[in-house]
């Protein structure tokens, strides 16, 4: 979801790992030299999400690194297939009135620019709530404590899954 702290935990994530980090949004605007805010006021969501899918199927095939993606990124089952078969995926779930305490103030992300975020971040959480769950290896429950114990949660995770191993996770946390 918007605000769940994938951009935030990614980028530690991959730093207490010694990995490349790279976020399918700023990858986006890179191509599309502006703010994904003003790309979609000029040309749509659907042109928006053609460009995050091409995005997202050239970013799956890197070598070794976290990768966060946008919060939409599962609407299309084709980004749903591509990431799961190619990537360890890890739902940061958080409750819409949490991510909604996060988020009150931001004005770059376009889908909540409404009169009343609060019934959007509701109505997208009822919706994508499924398909998080369809494409996730694994959730993390992400509630009020801090963003480093959410990667410590999920490097935890990791281990217990047999992605990292124990060593890794030790030098993780004390590059940390
Ligand atoms: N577990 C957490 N606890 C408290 N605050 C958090 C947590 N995770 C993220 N935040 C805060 O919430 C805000 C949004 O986080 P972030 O930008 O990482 O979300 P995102 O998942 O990348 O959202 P988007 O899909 O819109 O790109 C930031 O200010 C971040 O510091
Ligand atoms: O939740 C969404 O649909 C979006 C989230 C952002 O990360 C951006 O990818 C874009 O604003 C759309
Ligand atoms: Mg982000």
């Amino acid at each position: 979801m918007p605000g769940a702290g994938k951009t935030t935990a990614g980028r530690q994530l991959a730093h207490m790992l010694g990995v490349p980090f790279a976020d399918v949004d700023v990858e986006i605007e890179r191509r599309i030299g502006c703010s994904i805010r003003s790309f979609f006021e000029q040309h749509g969501e659907v042109a928006f999400r053609q460009i995050e899918a091409d995005t997202i199927a050239e970013l799956v095939k890197r070598p070794a690194h976290v990768l966060a993606t946008g919060g939409g990124a599962v609407l299309r089952p084709e980004n749903r297939a591509a990431l799961k078969a190619n990537t360890v995926v890890l739902y940061l779930r958080a409750t819409p009135e949490e991510l909604y305490r996060r988020l009150r103030h931001d004005t770059q992300r376009p889908l909540l620019q409404v009169a009343d975020p609060l019934r959007k971040l509701r109505e997208l959480y009822r919706d994508r709530d499924p398909l998080y769950q369809e494409v996730a290896h694994y959730t993390v429950e992400t509630g009020r404590p801090s963003v480093s114990h959410m990667v410590n949660m999920i490097l935890m995770q990791l281990e217990l899954a047999g992605v990292v191993d124990n060593q890794l996770v030790k030098s993780a946390t004390l590059r940390h």
